[in-house]
């Protein structure tokens, strides 16, 4: 058992009191009790005193950076604040930023409650695919990806009179992106509302580039004739370092909101534990027997941790004693589909403990009721890049004290609470003040494209917060050269570069779509994409890897993993049009496909969310005209658009039976689960790079070398 040491408890505030079971009161009470519950809550959260002090910051000041402590209603409060002080008058809303879809979702519903309106009014949300919003909304949550591309068609982004970027600290790519954008939006409606406008224009009254600025000038273009107010903006966070936002932003005034509503204790472990996995089982364990009532959740890296750590719990609970209170396991991960994401924010039944086994995906914003217990191994899965190979990949590293106090601050939002950390109190010194922003260690390749789309062509001019390094600028943009996305002189091609500019995928698979349709096998690559789009469709449980082993060789084709993936799809689809045919009942058809899933070892999580991906997808590409062809058994074409589409990631047998990659040379090996892995062929294409203690590459098909040359010149005619 990890021995847990309780140093000093760092308890914020302690002057407050648990507040007892509110989410099982909250399900008992009528409606008036609950809506005065929430008037008490907020009115007692430490943002409530200083409503007044905040408005008039945000009247004073256009650029705002709010500092406060987790749970001290930032999120949820502030915007009505907002609202409450005019900002939504004059048909204008009031934008909220967050990096993940489940917390736009979840505290959209939040505030909608909170003010008595029904979702999708005054309150809404918007995420990818998901537009909850009308034309009375005034508050409006959404992901900082979804207004980047309300950002295409909307350049001046003329409906919002502020807009509030939270979890800044997070900075994710589209974060440090929006904040770029948004700073230019800034300036050009300032300039427009300061009828500077006319001195821009030329003796026929056309505006002039004078500052070589083609993405301000267009912004200019795009408020003429309308009268915008400047545009607010608000960046807030429990955790960012205000110094460097307020210099980015010409030194924008921060204002701290002092206060916690509840303390939450932090236990460290006395010794560093070299099996995380186990020491996370040991104390989900612990708590439950020694600690008094409350959900528990948990940080883990991915979904393949988290099912595996959901079976170990699953099956040591059956041990507890008959009697005794009983353990429920909810997994939460970005791959899941949004509904089943849901099932978090539902109270256990009674004589149950929730035990929440999550992702990052938790990590900000969220608040899941019932949880005064978080246990955090310290680890997460991050991407990182490497601008010289041109390779990304997926690598497990330690939190940054930013998110490890995110994590903790997940309890001690309806009580106080307890984190348990699972390293030293000195490991905790060492770690990174915050994380390293993502658009310093990810392909630029999306952003890229996305920035050129909004009329952005100067990259490295581009007023990044934090540059990207000058070489990772230059791949990327060879990269968009070489898939047909730019043309000589790197402006966004048409129609090829603003198709791929459409579609909410990465460049490299926008692409494979559009070659598909010229390739007639739209309706394979489709497929492909959406099951490339979710982690590990299969599962063999240690126990039956031999079984699993013989229903995976069931779909394999010798062609390699693609054509494989697309045959478990396709066998799905007609195992759901089977039990359609024979029971109409939608709820009878699921089941049977469960009970398919789990004779073929197939994860049906995975393979959902595949399905819905692959839906959204099509509607795209029905919309841009694409036409979706099967190639039928032709499956020769099919491996020649994958190669016409993936000829960065193709690689040659070396003699030791080793591969090189083309494009990296560097030396890589065929993962186990490919279904290449003993067949191996001289020329192959994949789609992933897994760094372990090797290079291993994953969804891997066998191709001719000879079509490298013929279906990607640009790139193999110049290569020696
Ligand atoms: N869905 C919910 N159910 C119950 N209580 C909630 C819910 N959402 C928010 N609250 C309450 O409102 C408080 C403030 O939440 P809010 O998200 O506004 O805080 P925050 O300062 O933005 O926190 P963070 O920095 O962690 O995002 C929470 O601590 C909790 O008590």
């Amino acid at each position: 058992m990890p021995s847990m040491s309780h140093p000093e408890s760092r308890n914020f505030n302690q002057n407050q009191k648990f507040n007892g079971n509110t989410t099982k009161n909250d399900v008992r009470d009528d409606y008036f009790v609950r809506k005065q519950r929430i008037a008490q809550q907020r009115s007692s959260l430490p943002i409530a005193p200083v409503e007044k002090r905040i408005l008039e910051e945000v009247r004073k000041n256009d650029t705002l950076i709010i500092v406060g402590e987790t749970g001290s209603g930032k999120t949820t409060q502030l915007p009505q604040f907002l609202f409450n002080g005019g900002f939504g008058r004059d048909g204008k809303v009031i934008g909220i930023t967050q990096p993940r879809r489940v917390a736009a979702v979840t505290v959209a519903k939040r505030v909608a409650e909170e003010c008595g309106v029904e979702l999708g009014q005054k309150v809404g949300y918007s995420i990818r695919f998901e537009d909850v919003t009308s034309s009375s909304t005034r508050i409006k949550y959404m992901t900082d990806g979804l207004l980047l591309r309300e950002a295409l068609l909307d350049p001046s982004l003329s409906r919002y009179s502020v807009i509030i970027v939270d979890e800044a600290h997070e900075r994710t790519v589209h974060t440090d992106v929006l904040l770029g954008l948004l700073k230019n939006v800034q300036n050009a409606r300032s300039r427009c509302t300061n009828q500077q406008i006319g001195l821009e224009k030329d003796n026929n009254g056309v505006l002039l580039d004078k500052e070589n600025n083609s993405q301000c000038l267009g912004l200019l273009k795009s408020c003429q004739g309308k009268k915008l107010p400047p545009l607010k903006l608000i960046i807030m966070s429990a955790s960012l370092d205000a110094r460097v936002f307020s210099e980015y932003f010409g030194g924008a005034r921060a204002v701290h909101i002092q206060g916690r509503q509840y303390p939450v204790d932090m236990l460290f472990t006395h010794h560093a534990e070299p099996d995380y996995l186990d020491a996370t089982l040991i104390t989900i364990f612990q708590i439950h027997l020694e600690e008094g009532p409350g959900d528990i959740l948990v940080f883990l890296t991915g979904q393949e941790e988290i099912e595996s750590v959901e079976r170990l719990v699953q099956e040591r609970a059956q041990q507890i004693p008959e009697g005794s209170q009983k353990i429920l396991t909810v997994p939460i991960f970005s791959s899941l589909p949004s509904e089943q994401q849901m099932q978090v924010f539902r109270p256990a039944p009674s004589g149950f403990r929730k035990v929440i086994l999550a992702t990052n995906i938790a990590e900000t914003s969220v608040t899941i009721p019932g949880i005064k217990y978080v246990i955090d191994p310290g680890l997460v899965k991050a991407r990182t890049y490497n601008p010289l190979t041109g390779m990304e990949s997926l690598i497990i590293v330690p939190t940054s004290k930013a998110q490890a106090l995110q994590r903790s601050g997940r309890a001690g939002r309806e009580g106080p609470g307890k984190c348990f950390r699972l390293y030293p109190e000195s490991e905790f010194g060492k770690l990174l003040d915050s994380t390293v922003p993502e658009i310093k260690r990810c392909n630029l390749s999306n952003v890229i494209l996305q920035l050129k789309a909004l009329g952005v062509d100067d990259i490295t001019g581009f007023d990044f917060m934090e540059k990207p390094s000058r070489m990772a600028i230059v791949k990327s943009l060879e990269q968009l050269f070489l898939l047909g996305a730019l043309t000589d002189d790197y402006k966004l091609s048409k129609p090829v570069g603003q198709q791929m500019a459409r579609l909410p995928l990465d460049p490299i698979y926008s692409k494979s779509l559009i070659l598909a349709s010229e390739f007639n096998c739209l309706e394979e690559m489709l497929i492909t994409v959406a099951m490339l789009s979710v982690e590990s469709i299969f599962y063999a449980p240690r126990e039956k890897l031999e079984e699993a082993r013989a229903a995976r060789k069931c779909f394999s084709s010798p062609e390699g993993d693609h054509l494989t993936l697309i045959n478990v799809y396709r066998a799905s689809v007609e195992c759901l049009e089977k039990s359609k045919r024979a029971n109409s009942k939608d709820r009878t058809t699921e089941r049977s496909l469960s009970k398919w899933c789990k004779e073929n070892f197939i994860n049906n999580r995975s393979l959902r969310h595949a399905r819905d991906i692959h839906s959204q997808i099509r509607r795209h590409i029905e919309q841009m005209g694409l036409l979706v062809a099967s190639c039928g058994d032709d499956t020769l074409q099919f491996r020649r658009c994958l190669a016409a589409s993936f000829f960065l990631n193709a690689a040659l047998k070396q003699p030791d039976g080793t591969y090189r990659a083309f494009a990296s040379s560097q030396v890589v090996q065929i993962h186990p689960s490919s279904v290449l892995f003993r067949t191996k062929s001289d020329c192959i294409i994949f789609n992933e790079l897994v760094r372990t203690n090797h290079n291993y590459i994953r969804n891997i098909t066998r191709i001719d070398p000879l079509w490298l040359l013929e279906l990607a010149p640009q790139y193999y005619a110049t290569q020696n």
